[in-house]
């Protein structure tokens, strides 16, 4: 399967990617179609070639991601991970970071477990709660959060908040729609970084990369 990535043009995001991640990737992929004909584990129809189209949009973050991060070991929540993207494919890719799957569903959740078991990512933690639980449990630790097709952006970003480092950041996954969700963010609260446009080779899928950081509020002079 590894040719079907690489003819997919994996190796033009310009990761460099080692023959072990692209074995990691295949053993990933394969897992997924197998859970997926049980348990229907994501809306992803059969045909391989789209699952594989949607690993490749799960990794062309990691350029503008690696920019952003700062420090070796960077705590990353994934809300909405479903049957792992696009936090699987990123823990594959940078074993140095560290990644929190949050996921309520548990049939996706084994399917995740069973992943890190069996490519030993010891870098994710996988949780098997809704992400407003979650919220209170480990408010203000992570230092950035990720989702891709999880909910709109003004949802997100109000389920990040609690989640987030007061530096943390956001990267949301998002296609030409975002601008118009983009209208319903509280720019007081927010302030966006950076819009990415990027490119999965061989399409013409419009993709964009979002990147947000909270508004520190800094403390009023009593009066
Ligand atoms: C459309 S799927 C996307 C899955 C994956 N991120 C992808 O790109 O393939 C959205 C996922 O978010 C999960 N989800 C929705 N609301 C949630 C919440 N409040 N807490 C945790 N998971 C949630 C759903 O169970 C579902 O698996």
């Amino acid at each position: 399967m590894s040719e079907g990535l690489i003819a997919l043009g994996i190796e033009d995001l310009g990761l460099n990617l080692g023959p072990e991640n692209i074995a990691d990737l295949d053993i990933f992929l394969h897992e997924m179609g197998r859970w997926n004909q049980v348990h229907n584990l994501t809306a992803i129809e059969g045909e391989s070639e789209s699952i594989k189209l949607h690993l490749i949009d799960s990794i062309a973050v990691l350029p503008v991601m690696r920019r952003f991060l700062e420090g070796p070991n960077p705590l990353i929540a994934d809300l909405g991970s479903g049957g792992g993207l696009p936090a699987i494919p990123i823990a594959i890719l940078q074993p140095e970071w560290r990644l929190t799957l949050i996921e309520a569903v548990r049939k996706k959740t084994a399917f995740l477990q069973h992943i890190r078991g069996k490519l030993k990512l010891h870098n994710i933690t996988v949780l098997s709660e809704r992400v407003e639980v979650v919220a209170v449990q480990q408010s203000g630790v992570f230092d950035a959060v990720i989702s891709r097709a999880f909910t709109n952006l003004a949802r997100f970003l109000e389920l990040s908040l609690p989640l987030l480092k007061p530096n943390g950041l956001v990267f949301a996954m998002k296609s030409k729609r975002a601008d118009e969700e983009m209208q319903d963010v509280n720019l007081s609260q927010w302030q966006l970084i950076a819009d990415i446009p990027l490119h999965i080779p061989h399409t013409t899928v419009e993709r964009r990369l979002l990147v947000l950081s909270p508004i520190k509020i800094s403390p009023t002079l009593s009066e």
